[in-house]
């Protein structure tokens, strides 16, 4: 991650519903006459049609019910008491019927005798028997149909009217993720939620090891494209795999976060699951299985859902996981049978690692309900085909400038929406002016970068948080463009080959070598050893290759050495592989011969980075700003590396600083070249930037004469800016403002102290109205001893518990969620036990009481 790529806080990503499907709750039964049910028994070039007709829904309704365990039930006892009565009326030696329009009245009338079948009306026959059939066969059912038929009728869906926001829609087949299985003959669904990337990567190369090494046939779903209720509706031979990243504050993704506050509410932190079943969070390593420990319960809406989940989390928050916890107790409560253990991936050690343990769990027992198997390298049952087909085109090269920006961008600037920016729909925006807060002598370079809104009017509160899409530098471009040996200006177009396995389109289908590399693919990352088999292995054609590949694969330590220690990006291992076989000698035709099409598929898309703005939206409506870090750092073998997003704000800001140069292609003081041509020009059809605003709660108090406290060292000041910026603002307009503390850290107060001159100039106006705003320093190596904030947090212990105890301030942390963080908040509570004489146990309690008041927040990053 990114140094400043920020944490949400505390339910910032949660819409409230007043009105939600909770554990207590029953779930109601609907029936689901004018909805789509495809029948997946049937064979897959049968049509799924919907029967929303009159029609089809008189149809529909007849054999739902005919289907209905009460159905069955009347049918038998109808026919036993049609059985007794008739025969009641023969001993009376009473016509059961009025035989007169049946019979001749001059045949005498003969009583029906008991078991006498030949006696009795055709008819009545004809009823009865329909009757026990209609019943046996339901009865019955498992054994004839299989369970096929279950998921056609007695399951309810997912009570939407309980969750209003998602029921705000009329149904839509593009949006029911059991049609798109049927249509697509898929068996697997992989539904991932994301923030920044890594669920949504794994969620591809899952579903290519499923495809290759278990021939399943995997949709991929990102649920924010679905409707939660078709959830309901996958075949029980099926089966859902989650992959579930947390952010903020144990919060769900944004594109989890509609089908999450459905099944688990509004109350994310407090709801009650006690009284579920509780699967038990295992190693993934340890053999298990929990298909066994299940009675199938088809009055549930997700009886029929087996689901495996892999959540993806950071030990280091105090939420470690929590939105994998719920949802599989969640659907487990809701019938959903869990296969195979819950995966728990810890980012803090390696998430790789810990999804390579699970798959390696999980994949055998998924293959299973698919009914599929094989595994290994060499028995792969299915060849590896790239999911997208690149066609060169002969139209005229699209120039280095134009490759500078996105191609959507210049065809689509002016019919962006406005109303709906977001991760899939980005903001292009204009940088507006930079400056770097360090010394020339500071070990770290500071960015302060501004944003303009002016043309959109992008709505922004102080304490939101900035998403911005960072563009790839040029030397590792050009490596992938040198060892695929491609021309960049070309212009190529992309479509989806027949078989693809990834199924998420790019913005623009016409694109070139070059821009594919800059906007869209994360060039840097490590190949994970799964791609490597995947994708990698199957264009090695010479022995040396296939060997050195199989080793990576195969070897760990070896994969470490030559991929994890160097952080290796995917141009220079394959650049090694070229070197071994040229060291090796193979012949031309035996070379490894690599695609850009198979690179689409070896690489993650290129993923936003989250800052905290450090504008004030009272102050500066129209444009917002970032503090960051630019991350360069040597790897253990001295191999310089660079982090994409900070060097690319670098880059702008070194861009901005030469507005002279008329050069394509720009060097960064870290002589990192870009080409940013187009961040400089601006005319209103160049936007440069893509961005979008991520809501937070990191807020300032509603009334501006609360006292607020802040610790911010480094880079974590950047929300502090933007609050203090406002409560300047609020001083000069006349506004009361009560007292304001900011303690800031660094390392030398002459490089390090981030925005001096002007906290200076906000806190003598502040100090003026109220003499307790202040702004306190630890510069930890200005002297022998190290200075942290807590340290300085201790020497002021009498003025914050005044300010947050008995004026009931809030107190806020930004920075660091390691260590800095955890040792602010004991910080606190040891003051709460020397300055309010609390024992250690109601210290901590205050400490509860002051979170569960909305009177402390944390923007912090592991
Ligand atoms: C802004 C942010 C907030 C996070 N908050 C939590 C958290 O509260 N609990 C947790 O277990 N992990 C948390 N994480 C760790 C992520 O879940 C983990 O890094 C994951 O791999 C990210 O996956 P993604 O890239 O698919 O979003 C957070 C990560 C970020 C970037």
């Amino acid at each position: 991650m990114e140094t400043n790529a920020l944490t949400a806080p505390k339910n910032s990503s949660l819409n409230t519903s007043s009105n939600i499907l909770n554990s207590s709750q029953k779930p109601q039964r609907i029936f689901r006459f004018g909805s789509f049910e495809p029948d997946i028994s049937s064979d897959s070039s049968s049509e799924y049609i919907p029967n929303s007709s009159f029609f089809q829904n008189s149809i529909g309704a007849a054999v739902t019910l005919a289907k209905s365990p009460f159905t069955a039930f009347f049918g038998l006892a109808a026919a036993v008491l049609y059985y007794i009565y008739s025969n009641t009326l023969s001993l009376l030696n009473i016509e059961a019927r009025d035989s007169s329009k049946h019979k001749p009245k001059d045949k005498p009338t003969k009583s029906p005798s008991p078991f006498n079948l030949f006696e009795m009306e055709k008819l009545d026959l004809a009823v009865i028997a329909t009757i026990i059939v209609g019943a046996t066969t339901f009865l019955f059912r498992k054994f004839i149909f299989g369970n096929h038929i279950l998921r056609t009728n007695s399951i309810p869906t997912i009570n939407i009217q309980a969750a209003p926001k998602i029921a705000q829609h009329s149904y839509d087949p593009q949006r029911d993720l059991s049609f798109k299985m049927f249509q697509n003959n898929q068996n697997v669904v992989l539904i991932y939620g994301s923030q920044t990337g890594t669920a949504e990567d794994l969620a591809k190369r899952f579903a290519r090891e499923l495809h290759l090494d278990f021939n399943a046939q995997v949709l991929i779903v990102d649920p924010e494209l679905y409707d939660l209720e078709s959830l309901s509706k996958i075949s029980p031979d099926h089966i859902a795999v989650f992959l579930v990243s947390t952010t903020g504050e144990g919060e769900p993704t944004d594109n989890m976060a509609k089908w999450y506050e459905a099944l688990i509410g509004e109350d994310i932190f407090t709801a009650d699951f006690s009284d579920l079943e509780l699967p038990s969070f295992v190693d993934p390593t340890e053999e298990s299985d929990f298909s066994g420990d299940y009675e199938f319960d088809t009055e549930l809406p997700l009886a029929n859902l087996n689901f495996s989940i892999f959540g993806l989390g950071n030990s280091t928050y105090e939420h470690f996981n929590l939105p994998t916890k719920q949802l599989t107790k969640r659907l487990r409560s809701l019938g959903a049978k869990l296969v195979g253990p819950v995966g728990l991936g810890d980012d803090d050690v390696n998430i790789d690692d810990d999804f390579e343990k699970w798959t390696g769990a999980a994949a055998p027992l998924i293959a299973k309900f698919v009914s599929s198997s094989s595994t290994g390298i060499d028995s792969s049952p299915n060849k590896y085909e790239p999911s997208f087909i690149v066609k060169e085109l002969d139209i005229l090269p699209i120039d280095a400038s134009i490759g500078s920006v996105r191609p959507e961008i210049l065809e689509n600037a002016s019919s962006i929406n406005i109303s709906h920016v977001d991760s899939k729909h980005p903001w292009y925006c204009l940088p507006l002016n930079s400056k770097v807060l360090t010394h020339t002598s500071s070990e770290r370079r500071i960015i302060h970068l501004e944003l303009d809104l002016d043309n959109i009017n992008l709505p922004y509160t102080t304490g939101d948080h900035v998403a911005l899409f960072p563009t790839n530098y040029e030397t590792q471009v050009r490596l992938l463009l040198n060892v695929l040996n491609l021309d960049g200006s070309k212009p190529i177009s992309l479509s989806f080959s027949p078989n693809a396995s990834d199924n998420k389109p790019f913005p623009h289908s016409i694109s070139s070598y070059s821009s594919m590399l800059r906007h869209y693919l994360d060039i840097t990352l490590p190949v994970p050893k799964d791609s490597i088999k995947h994708v990698l292995l199957p264009y090695a054609r010479s022995e040396p290759a296939k060997a050195f590949l199989k080793k990576l694969i195969d070897d760990k330590d070896y994969y470490k050495n030559i991929i994890l220690t160097p952080v290796m990006s995917p141009g220079e291992l394959i650049q090694n592989i070229h070197t071994i076989e040229k060291k090796e000698a193979v012949s031309d035709d035996l070379k490894f011969n690599f695609t850009f099409s198979a690179l689409i598929d070896l690489l993650p898309r290129i993923s936003p980075r989250y800052y905290s703005i450090s504008s004030s939206n009272l102050e500066s409506p129209n444009k917002i700003s970032i503090t960051a870090v630019v991350l360069n750092y040597k790897t253990p073998n001295n191999i310089n590396r660079y982090g994409i997003a900070t060097n690319y704000i670098n880059a702008i800001h070194d861009t901005l600083s030469n507005p002279d140069t008329n050069s394509d292609i720009i060097f960064t003081s870290d002589k990192l070249s870009y080409c940013l041509k187009d961040t400089r020009k601006h005319s209103s059809n160049n936007f440069a930037i893509p961005i979008y605003i991520r809501k937070s709660t990191f807020r300032l108090p509603s009334d501006p004469s609360v006292p607020i406290v802040m610790v911010g060292p480094g880079t974590g000041i950047a929300p502090f800016r933007g609050f203090i910026r406002e409560r300047f603002y609020q001083a000069k307009n006349s506004i009361p403002v009560g007292p304001t503390v900011l303690f800031f850290g660094n390392r030398n107060e002459s490089k390090d102290f981030l925005y001096k001159d002007e906290l200076l100039e906000s806190f003598a106006a502040l100090s003026s109205s109220n003499k307790n705003s202040k702004v306190i320093t630890a510069f930890s190596r200005d002297q022998k001893e190290k200075i942290y904030v807590q340290d300085r947090m201790t020497e002021h212990s009498a003025l914050i518990w005044d300010l947050i105890n008995n004026q009931n301030g809030h107190f806020y942390i930004c920075g660091d969620g390691k260590t800095m963080s955890k040792d602010v908040i004991a910080t606190l509570k040891r003051i709460a036990q020397n300055e309010g004489k609390l024992d250690e146990t109601r210290a901590s309690s205050w400490f509860t009481t002051l979170k569960n008041t909305n009177r402390y927040a944390e923007d912090v990053w592991a």
